[in-house]
């Protein structure tokens, strides 16, 4: 297959025509005119025979009627309530503030519908436990938008990691870093509390998915973590030492306030995931958003020599468009788990609550409340 340079993938994120949607397609309605729709759920719908964004509801109808003109989406409902108990709708698409996430997955299952829900899947791993048990009670596909796990430059990434692991190499340092500067003010929902804000929510969950997801082992323990705090009980920035089992050791460092005007906001710019072994370093710069842009490098520790990977763009599809991919797939074979647990990338119910677990272990170290 092509792949298309990087102007065309920006463009694939939400292009301007949708393919022809097959007679059987599944019909997705969204929580809320978030900004995240247009790439996360619209765009990557547009690509899809099998999925059709029916329908957006808003606080304000009026915003969601403006929000479907926009995006094409043929209706709006007047409430989130009207949305998910509307019988022509399969599946729900959450993307409210991380607060919201609980309560109104909750909701939408028990109406019967699918969800796939943004990242952090819940305010904490209570209600990631609750939300779980609570969709396979009810033979529901949940699916936490960890969305960059679906691509194929991330499933390359893993593999190498993994094949190396297991001719005899264990993992013995890992690092993520998603550190970005001052993107957003203090009044967004990121650093909202009530909203089940701070930065170990928000890219810090991404950080400690990846280093699970790639490193294919479990938290131990969190042995340190250090908040910035930017706002009653928020973290603007996270860093924190995790042991693996096995004894590997995993750092992290999430923020979305570093300060613009220094050397080493623009060293930390894009996010990097590095392992090391006995005899090699593996690097995936920008795993996060691997559609954008990435790179994939493996150095030996012996000669220091780098050899690079050829760039796994595949057709220059997003990670969104994969992910809905999969989402759509498990949906329609009916929840089947062998199905499922054959789709790289997938994140299970069990994933979900290791995730939560360890923001909760990291806020508890670094002495922070927990988020409700
Ligand atoms: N997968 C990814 O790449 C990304 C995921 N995310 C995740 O998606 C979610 C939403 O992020 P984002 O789209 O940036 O968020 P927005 O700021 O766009 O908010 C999303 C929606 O939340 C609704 N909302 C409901 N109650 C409140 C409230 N009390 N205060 C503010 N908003 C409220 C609003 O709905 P209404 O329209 O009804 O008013 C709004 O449209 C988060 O969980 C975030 O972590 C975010 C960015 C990237
Ligand atoms: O992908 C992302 O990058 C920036 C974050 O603030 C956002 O919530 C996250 O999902």
């Amino acid at each position: 297959m092509s792949s298309p340079g990087f102007f065309a993938r920006i463009k694939l994120l939400n292009p301007s025509h949708s393919v022809v949607k097959d007679t059987d397609a599944l019909r997705i309605g969204m929580l809320g005119a978030a900004n995240i729709g247009p790439p996360a759920l619209i765009g990557a719908a547009k690509h899809l025979p099998s999925i059709i964004v029916v329908s957006v509801a808003a606080r304000d109808p009026v915003k969601a009627k403006a929000y479907a003109d926009k995006n094409g989406i043929p209706n709006t409902h007047a409430s989130y309530d009207a949305l998910i108990a509307d019988p022509e709708i399969d599946c729900i698409y959450n993307p409210l503030p991380n607060g919201l996430h609980y309560e109104w997955t909750r909701k939408a299952l028990e109406a019967g519908k699918h969800v796939l829900l943004e990242k952090p899947a819940t305010s904490n791993e209570a209600q990631a436990k609750d939300l779980v048990a609570f969709a396979q009670s009810k033979n529901l596909v949940l699916l936490e938008a960890f969305h960059f796990r679906f691509h194929p430059a991330s499933i390359k990434f893993r593999e190498l990691v993994q094949t190396h692991v297991a001719s005899g190499h264990p993992i013995q340092k890992v690092k993520a870093v998603m550190a970005f500067p001052t993107f957003f003010g203090l009044d967004d929902i990121r650093f909202n509390y009530k909203l089940a804000g701070g930065i170990n929510m928000d890219a810090g969950c991404y950080t400690i998915n990846s280093i699970r997801y790639f490193s294919g082992l479990e938290v131990e323990s969190v042995e340190a973590a250090k908040p910035k705090i930017v706002a009653e009980n928020i973290d603007g920035r996270m860093e924190a030492t995790l042991r693996l089992k096995g004894g590997a050791e995993a750092k992290l460092i999430a923020s979305l306030t570093n300060p613009w005007f220094s050397v080493k906001t623009y060293q930390e710019i894009f996010p990097k995931f590095t392992v090391e072994t006995d005899d090699k370093i593996f690097t995936f710069g920008v795993f996060v958003l691997p559609a954008v842009y990435h790179y994939i490098a493996v150095t030996d520790k012996a000669t220091g020599k780098t050899e690079t990977l050829p760039k796994q763009y595949d057709g220059g599809f997003s990670t969104y468009k994969y992910q809905l991919e999969a989402f759509v797939k498990a949906v329609k074979s009916g929840n089947n788990k062998d199905v499922i647990n054959a789709i790289p990338g997938w994140v299970s119910g069990e994933d979900t609550i290791a995730n939560m677990k360890v923001v909760d272990d990291v806020y508890k170290k670094a002495g922070m409340i927990l988020r409700e």
